[in-house]
């Protein structure tokens, strides 16, 4: 069994992690997308209301199943069975960073990072700018699943 973790924030999921999770979907056996819980940081959404969001948006998706992990990435690899973990690069921009944390990660477990080239029709995109965008009152209806976007506009209402 072919296992890869897709982690993030997903502070929401965007049709960027989407693009990237489908086709990772179909690579792999099994795909556990892997929500990052992070302390020291407070997000917009729940790290609940990520999953429920993840859940519903890749409900057409069989072999994909979500999660949360906080703590190194490599033991949640680990712990889910995964040798790999698929990332999205939006941009020359993201790979430093992107290539330190494979090399670490190998170096930690060997477990291997997959590259993949996002659509470039989400090149642009980021759950922050999304947010930005929304709480401004633009349409961001390309870019994000109708659910995560009315609960989106809800949450930024109640703000
Ligand atoms: O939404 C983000 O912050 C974010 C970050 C890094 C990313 N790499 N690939 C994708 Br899609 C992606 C999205």
């Amino acid at each position: 069994m072919r296992r890869a973790v897709c982690p993030g924030s997903f502070d929401p999921v965007t049709n960027g992690h989407l693009d990237i999770i489908g086709r990772a979907s179909r690579l792999f056996d099994e795909v556990i997308i892997g929500v990052l819980i992070n302390q020291s940081k407070t997000g917009l959404f729940t790290i609940e209301e990520r999953l429920e969001m993840l859940r519903e948006a890749t409900a057409p998706y069989e072999n994909v199943r979500v999660a949360s992990f906080h703590g190194l990435l490599v033991d949640f690899c680990r712990a889910q069975g995964a040798a790999v973990v698929v990332k999205g690069l939006r941009a020359v921009s993201d790979f430093d960073y992107e290539l330190q944390m494979a090399q670490m990660n190998i170096g930690l477990s060997g477990v291997e990072t997959l590259f993949m080239p996002t659509n470039p029709l989400y090149s642009f995109l980021s759950s922050s700018l999304v947010k930005d965008v929304v709480k401004w009152g633009g349409d961001a209806s390309s870019y994000l699943p109708d659910n995560v976007l009315a609960r989106l506009v809800g949450r930024l209402k109640q703000n």
